[in-house]
């Protein structure tokens, strides 16, 4: 079921681009909560969520914001995933309301183990591959599987040789 193939291609997001994204799903959330259209609170998945979910919970005027830490790669290795830190359940019930933000799903089993915690939150992130988009209600774009997601956070400037090298 988790078999990702190798990631052929790179992906390389900007802060900028981020920030556009992470905006257009806000802007697709907006009103879409239960009964009044409005959220009761947002959840960043740590630590991929977290910047993509300022940018909702800004967009959307929610004040209310926790996290849930769930590990399951040690850079492109995937291992078990697990929960290392829940969120104030108090306030989470059964997900009723809440709007679960990630950067993106690519296999599926953080967002699995995060939906046996939360079952009826609205899960979205920013981008998504295809063997698991079915487990995500609202996404911005679609990346291909065989791609690796380069987020800004995990990047830097540097020089790059001109196309006729030496
Ligand atoms: O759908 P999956 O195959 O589970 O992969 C998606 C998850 O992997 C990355 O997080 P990671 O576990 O690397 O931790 P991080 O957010 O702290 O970087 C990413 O931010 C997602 O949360
Ligand atoms: N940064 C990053 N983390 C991931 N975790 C699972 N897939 C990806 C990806 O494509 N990029
Ligand atoms: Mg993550």
């Amino acid at each position: 079921m988790y078999e990702p193939l190798p990631h052929e291609k790179g992906f390389h997001v900007s802060w900028d681009q981020l920030h556009r994204d992470a905006r257009a799903l806000a802007w697709r959330l907006d009103g879409k909560g239960p009964d009044d259209g409005a959220w009761r609170a947002v959840v960043a998945i740590t630590r991929g969520g977290m910047a993509p979910a300022m940018i909702v919970a800004r967009e959307l005027d929610i004040r209310t914001v926790d996290t849930i830490s769930v590990k399951s790669y040690d850079h492109q290795t995937q291992g078990a995933a697990q929960i290392l830190k829940s969120p104030d359940m108090d306030i989470i019930g059964d997900g009723t309301g809440i709007l679960v933000i990630d950067d993106l799903v690519d296999t599926g089993r953080t967002l699995d183990v995060v939906r046996a915690h939360m079952p009826k939150a609205h899960i979205a992130t920013v981008y998504a591959k295809p063997m698991a988009k079915e487990r995500v209600q609202t996404f911005v774009t679609e990346v291909s599987q065989d791609t690796w997601i380069f987020f800004p956070w995990d990047l830097a400037l540097q020089y790059v040789q001109p196309y006729r090298g030496k």
